[in-house]
């Protein structure tokens, strides 16, 4: 099955509702309609912002769509600080990024937490882009494989097929966010591979040819055009390029297959 390529700009902690309307205007801009039929792009800014990014794309019929960078895995009631699955789908949010790594090591988040965030994004209609990624340590003992797919069986347990269908997964080692050090596309390959072939385990071989996997890490415009080339790797989780609106334009054109915008 065809998979049509993917990039999130994950702003992370990042632009405030006025940058955000800036940022989104620049990247519409120069993204005009006929990329849209080939790659599928999406911003994630903060809480704050997602409002007006909506007001934004629904007012100008954009054809980006946006999400939240995380999900509350209670329904609602008092849990101070918490923005519910039913809030982000009322303000347009098509995505819900579960289990980021800064949330796993930063908020101590485990798999149990992550699995019970993606059952919240599903059950409002997201769609949950679950991460998962190993640390150095591990990436140096050889041992990636098995600790992502470990994390996947944890993030995803219990959901039926027809769930994990509607899931993204972000591939996204740790050694390679934010630092520079981008895994080679053959890295990205192996497990983005090995994540599907355990997505067909979990499902069936259906589902895990249908489901976007994606890789995320010091993605840019440079470097993204070999990461998608790779046949399980379907788009890109970007973090700091995606704070600028033409290289975050150019590589999704890139993914996209061009013209370079
Ligand atoms: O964490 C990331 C996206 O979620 C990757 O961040 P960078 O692209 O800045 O390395």
């Amino acid at each position: 099955m065809a998979r049509k390529p993917l990039i999130a700009g994950n702003w992370k902690m990042n632009l405030n509702h006025f940058e955000a309307i800036a940022l989104v205007q620049k990247i519409a801009f120069s993204l005009p309609a006929k990329y849209f039929d080939k790659v599928d792009v999406t911003v994630i800014p903060p809480f704050t912002d997602i409002r007006s990014v909506q007001t934004l794309v629904e007012g100008d019929k954009l054809l980006l769509t946006y999400g939240a960078q995380d999900v509350s895995a209670h329904d609602s009631g008092a849990y101070t600080g918490e923005i519910s699955g039913a809030m982000l789908a009322k303000l347009g949010c098509t995505f819900a990024v579960v289990g980021h790594s800064e949330r796993r090591t930063l908020h101590g988040e485990s798999n149990e937490t992550v699995l019970a965030k993606t059952k919240a994004a599903l059950k409002n209609g997201l769609t949950p882009i679950v991460c998962i990624g190993e640390g150095l340590e591990i990436r140096e003992a050889g041992n990636q494989v098995e600790y992502n797919l470990e994390q996947l069986r944890g993030s995803l347990a219990g959901l039926s097929a027809d769930e994990i269908a509607k899931v993204v997964v972000a591939y996204e080692p740790v050694w390679a966010i934010g630092t520079g050090r981008v895994a080679t596309p053959a890295d990205a390959q192996e497990v983005c591979k090995a994540v599907r072939g355990e997505l067909a385990t979990l499902a069936s071989a259906e589902v895990a040819a249908g489901v976007r996997v994606l890789y995320g890490g010091s993605v840019n415009a440079k470097n993204v055009g070999e990461i998608v080339g790779q046949s399980d790797v379907d788009g890109a989780l970007v973090g700091g390029a995606s704070l600028k609106a033409d290289e975050f334009a150019t590589l999704s054109a890139i993914a996209a297959g061009g013209p370079l915008p």
